[in-house]
């Protein structure tokens, strides 16, 4: 199983970054008994502004063959942080990849977002991308916390 997270956009040293390398990182350490990899980031930029439909054709090079596609978009559904962890278990035991996306300025190209097997709204309100790469590293950690047992999540 692979874990890839496809962002568009560079994120640049900061704050943001500090964030998603501690939550990946704890994510990593919790995962490994679960059975979890780390997940992988991979950043896709289409320099000539191109747009949802040329960043699309970079996010579809980057998905893993046959992973479940989960798109980040503020139109999805709203999972509990315990029916994500359950999600992310069942890919697991189906030894599926998991390609998680996260759109640019313009969103997600609608053919992409149809072609989805999940798609996850962290609430009706857009948020900036690269706050969303922090939402879901933390969700990422706090899946595995779930997984495992400890006191991390609490209801
Ligand atoms: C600035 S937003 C783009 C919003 C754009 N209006 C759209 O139609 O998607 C950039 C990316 O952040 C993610 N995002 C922003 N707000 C979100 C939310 N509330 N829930 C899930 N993902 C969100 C999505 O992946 C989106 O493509």
């Amino acid at each position: 199983m692979r874990i890839v997270v496809i962002a568009v956009g560079r994120l640049r040293a900061g704050p943001e970054q500090v964030l998603v390398d501690d939550y990946l990182d704890r994510f990593a350490k919790t995962g490994r008994a679960l059975g979890l990899p780390a997940a992988q980031v991979i950043e896709v930029d289409d320099r000539k502004g191109g747009g949802m439909a040329a960043e699309a054709v970079l996010i579809g090079r980057a998905i893993p063959d046959g992973a479940a596609i989960v798109v980040l978009d503020e139109r999805g559904t709203q999972p509990t942080s315990p029916e994500f962890a359950g999600r992310l278990a069942g890919w697991r035991d189906q030894a599926r990849d998991v390609a998680l996306i996260i759109g640019g300025a313009d969103g997600i190209a609608p053919e992409l977002r149809a072609r989805a097997d999940l798609a996850i709204s962290l609430g009706r309100m857009v948020w900036p991308h690269m706050l969303v790469r922090v939402m879901l590293a933390e969700q990422l950690y706090r899946a595995a916390t779930i997984l495992s047992g400890s006191p991390y999540h609490r209801e």
